[in-house]
């Protein structure tokens, strides 16, 4: 993970991107910019019309910037093994909670019957009568909108600082930030909610980053995430009936626990079939309720190919995270996932990642862990050295939690004893 700096090179002559100042000498021009780590140069030269598209101390990459592209720039380029095509349409059951909010125990036994079967082959399935509001979501994208259409510079007070990771609400463009390879093709903003409320509120949050003119916004994504975290909670008793584990353990197990909110906005691209929105991952958390916009580009892995998730307006996707696998020792897959691109529409997406409190051991239940016949599958852990792994030492893929259960038994000795 080699953070880049952009050099900018204007009439023929390179400037460190930090020193750049394109003022008198060159007020017209077309930039050349270069993506480079330390020494090298990464990057064929990229054509910019306007300064502004580029952050000169950030290196970051704006959704102008990628939208102004006539041809994918090499660090969007991803291995061709993962550039495969999706042909067919998933079809995930479907769940219906309204009888499950009713109480309807034959609903709520069928509910579990349909969720265990595709959680235990490719780990997603769908809810609708979800009890989030449908205007909630309108208002949640209405505002994700009008803040990946501010200027690059004020998306950029919500710059993500080095050392903070996912602690406070932060912007990326490509995560160009973080990355100098297979970069993906999106824009970002990711707030962490923490379970303990002396950490700063969402509205806090963004009203110190972005100005009092987004406190409108932080009230939609905070009553966003307040229905979110009860209906993780609902998903959470559905799950624990399924597994046939006492009904409240994984409930109470989250009650307490916080989430990571990010909001995806996807520019058109001007050659879809050679990068990602998202690449293919799992996500490290635990279970994820996203909602995708009409446009659709969600895919799914399940049973040995590619599969898409048709938009509905009315439903929520729920992926099995990965700590949710360590959760059932290793019974319920974590979803293979990934986001493609295309060249006509920007495409937003809307997540929640359920998360433990960070300080908790991620241990699965007695009842899902059997003497000699069902030993442990993983060790235990803490959400937090979890998460640390992936924002400082990984870059979340397909393989995350199997690298982090082998990163944590070659380093310290400590982490053996948790
Ligand atoms: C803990 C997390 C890391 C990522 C955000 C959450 C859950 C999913 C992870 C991610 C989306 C997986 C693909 C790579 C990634 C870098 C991305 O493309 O955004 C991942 C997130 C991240 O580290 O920011
Ligand atoms: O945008 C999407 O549909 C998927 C996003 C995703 O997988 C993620 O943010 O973890
Ligand atoms: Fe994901």
């Amino acid at each position: 993970m080699i953070p880049n700096n952009l050099i900018i090179a204007c009439n023929g002559s390179l400037l460190p991107i930090c020193n750049a100042t394109l003022s008198p000498s060159c007020p017209t021009s077309t930039y050349t910019v270069f993506l480079m780590d330390s020494t090298h140069l990464l990057s064929s030269p990229l054509e910019i019309q306007d300064q502004t598209l580029v952050d000169h101390h950030s290196s970051s990459i704006g959704s102008s910037f990628l939208q102004n592209q006539t041809n994918v720039p090499k660090e969007f380029l991803w291995p061709k093994v993962d550039l495969v095509n999706a042909h067919q349409e998933l079809l995930e059951p479907l769940v219906d909670l309204e009888r499950f909010f009713r109480g309807d125990e034959l609903a709520i036994q069928q509910a579990a019957k349909v969720i265990r079967a595709a959680c235990l082959t490719h780990g997603c399935f769908q809810v609708i009568n979800h009890g989030v509001d449908s205007h909630l979501i309108n208002a949640a994208y209405y505002h994700l909108n009008r803040f990946f259409h501010l200027p690059l510079s004020h998306k950029l007070r919500a710059r993500r600082a080095t050392t903070a990771g996912l602690n406070t609400l932060s912007y990326s463009g490509a995560h160009s930030d973080r990355f100098s390879s297979n970069l993906p093709w999106k824009e970002t903003l990711t707030f962490r909610l923490h379970e303990n409320p002396k950490e700063s509120s969402v509205v806090d949050l963004f009203k110190s980053s972005l100005g009092d003119d987004f406190e409108e916004m932080s009230i939609t994504y905070q009553k966003y995430c307040e229905g979110m975290k009860s209906l993780a909670l609902a998903v959470m008793e559905i799950l624990a009936i399924s597994l046939g584990v006492d009904r409240l353990h994984y409930k109470n197990y989250f009650q307490d626990g916080g989430s990571i909110m990010r909001c995806n906005y996807y520019p058109p691209c001007p050659e879809p079939g050679l990068t990602f929105g998202t690449g293919p991952h799992c996500d490290a958390t635990s279970l994820t309720i996203l909602h995708q916009d009409e446009v659709g580009g969600l895919e799914i892995f399940a049973n040995n190919k590619w599969q898409i998730v048709r938009p509905r307006q009315d439903a929520l996707v729920i992926n099995i995270g990965e700590t949710f696998t360590a959760l059932t020792n290793g019974r319920y897959k974590s979803c293979l996932h990934r986001a493609v691109v295309n060249s006509e529409r920007a495409r937003k997406s809307l997540v929640y990642f359920v998360c433990p409190r960070e300080d908790k051991v991620v241990r699965p239940p007695e009842d899902l862990v059997q003497g000699d016949q069902l030993p442990r599958a993983y060790p235990d852990f803490t959400w937090s050295d979890f998460l640390h792994f992936t924002q400082n030492y990984y870059r979340a893929d397909a393989h995350t939690l199997h690298s982090f259960i082998k990163w944590l038994s070659s380093s310290s000795p400590i982490h053996h004893n948790r």
